[in-house]
């Protein structure tokens, strides 16, 4: 059966400001996407945090019977995988040893690596640059990469883990075009595989629905909309939401597209 992720009655406070107050979200569940948006400060990255236990929250956190706020954050790590926005780096691995040894710590943690020889590890670090695109880039070091290979990088790191929970914080914000298809469709075909639950923060709205099935609408800690893409982007949501006059069309192919027409 598919991993589901439910969170209750979950709060977050930096100091003593309220950042995640009584939040709750219906299960979350593996074998597909979900695209977590919002405005600017709305809480995204603190959710993600949250989730990935690297900040003190109350509430639950269940991962189908595991109550992950009592766990540690190196039992966080046997289950959750989160890649921050940014990238720290400037270490002097090549792409290819920074994969490997990404999924060599998950063995030891437990993740999907564990029963893996060490020529089977290799090959899946290879095996997921590759489907990446940046195969090329291998045996570059992970400190003469570009911005946008850096995040590359970084995602094969996350990715090669093929962890019960995904956590990607805009991922493809330095990516071209290409990349960032690929890196979309790359994340959907494991969500769908190994039944991974993929939350992953987005600012590009139709590129939110072109992927996930279920987006969650987030507005200073607070969920403003929960559904799937036709349910949750609604011009008037993105009104009271992101304060802009926008239109949702449906392209030839049925995909949601958003155009938007000014701040309001
Ligand atoms: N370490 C911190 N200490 C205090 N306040 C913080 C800290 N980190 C974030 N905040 C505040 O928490 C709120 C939510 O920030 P968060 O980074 O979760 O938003 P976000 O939705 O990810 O935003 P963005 O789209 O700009 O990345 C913001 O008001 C921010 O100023």
């Amino acid at each position: 059966m598919a991993p589901a992720l439910t969170i209750a009655g979950l709060s977050v406070f930096y100091g003593r400001r309220a950042i995640l107050e009584n939040l709750s979200v219906p299960a979350l569940t593996g074998g597909s996407v979900t695209a977590l948006i919002g405005p600017n400060g709305a809480g995204k990255t603190t959710l993600l945090r949250a989730l990935a236990g690297l900040v003190p929250a109350t509430g639950s956190i269940r991962l189908d019977d595991v109550e992950l706020t009592r766990l540690t954050i190196a039992g966080h790590a046997r289950f959750v995988t989160y890649m921050p926005q940014a990238l720290p780096q400037r270490v002097a691995l090549t792409v290819f040893e920074a994969t490997l040894s990404a999924l060599m710590s998950s063995r030891e943690g437990g993740l999907s690596g564990g029963g893996l020889s060490s020529g089977e590890a290799q090959a899946r670090a290879l095996r997921t640059l590759e489907r990446l695109g940046i195969g090329d880039l291998a045996m570059r070091g992970l400190d003469e990469l570009s911005g946008g290979q850096r995040q590359l990088a970084s995602l094969a790191q996350s990715i090669v883990r093929e962890p019960t929970v995904l956590l990607l914080d805009e991922p493809t914000s330095a990516l071209d075009i290409h990349h960032q298809m690929r890196v979309m469709q790359l994340v959907e075909e494991l969500a769908r595989e190994r039944s991974i639950i993929v939350v992953i923060v987005l600012h590009d709205i139709a590129q939110a629905a072109r992927f996930a099935r279920r987006i969650v609408v987030l507005e200073q800690g607070r969920i403003a909309a929960d559904g799937s893409p036709g349910e949750a982007i609604t011009p008037e949501t993105l009104a009271r939401v992101y304060r802009v006059e926008a239109r949702v069309e449906r392209c030839a192919r049925g995909f949601l597209q958003v155009i938007v027409d000014r701040a309001v």
